[in-house]
């Protein structure tokens, strides 16, 4: 992966423990809300990824292209690659069960995806320091061994559940979760 040092992780970072409350391994993980674009059942427009984690700490899914995500004729668009790396690490950092945001997401594209080619994904994280978290993906064509498609590395900050509802709509969240708006 060529990585820029945003993405790297910085000195003194922990490697990350599996959480307590992970999904225990070989465990499904639920969206975490119905019309997110990458896991959401009630978006139609969505990649609809459907995640496990195989240890607590890494999750692996697979994303299957269709004609509506092609940019070139009959290839993947690269943002919808992106979008479903952003996903599937956006998935890993919810194992640590705090509320996480992309910073910077770093793509990598070394083939070309045909559609109905089905990618699969993986993630994971290199490190944690304060707010910060260094995590990594890759997509591989047809089979988790199969050659690799798309790498990413991406530095995800973590944020309070205030920000949704400052900026979003923490009300929908909440409506899926425990979390309380107005504690
Ligand atoms: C996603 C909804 C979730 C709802 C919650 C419900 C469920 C549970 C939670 C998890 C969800 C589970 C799965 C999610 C799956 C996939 C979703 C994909 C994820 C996304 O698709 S999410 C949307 C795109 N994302 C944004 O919409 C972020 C917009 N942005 C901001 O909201 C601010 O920008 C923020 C908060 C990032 C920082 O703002 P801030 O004021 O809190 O902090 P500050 O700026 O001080 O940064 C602190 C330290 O991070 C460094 N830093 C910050 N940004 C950096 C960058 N870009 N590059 C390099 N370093 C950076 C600084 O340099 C500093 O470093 P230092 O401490 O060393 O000085």
């Amino acid at each position: 992966m060529t990585r820029s040092p945003l993405t790297t992780p910085q000195p003194g970072a922990a490697p990350p423990a599996v959480h307590p409350e992970a999904p225990p391994p070989g465990t499904g993980l639920r969206s975490h809300y119905n019309h997110c674009f990458g896991c959401g059942a009630d978006q139609r427009h969505g990649l609809h990824l459907t995640a496990r984690t195989p240890d607590g700490s890494t999750v692996e899914a697979e994303f299957t292209v269709g004609e509506a995500h092609q940019g070139a004729p009959m290839l993947a668009h690269g943002g919808v690659l992106a979008a479903a790396m952003d996903e599937v690490i956006g998935m890993s950092v919810y194992l640590f069960r705090k509320p996480y945001v992309t910073g910077r997401l770093e793509t990598d594209y070394l083939l070309p995806v045909p559609v109905g080619t089905t990618l699969h994904l993986r993630a994971w994280c290199n490190g944690i320091a304060g707010r910060k978290a260094y995590l990594e993906a890759e997509g591989r064509i047809g089979a988790p061994g199969g050659p690799v498609a798309v790498r990413a590395a991406a530095l995800f900050i973590e944020v309070n559940m205030e920000h949704f509802a400052e900026h979003g709509d923490l009300a929908a969240i909440a409506a899926e979760h425990d979390y309380e708006v107005n504690p």
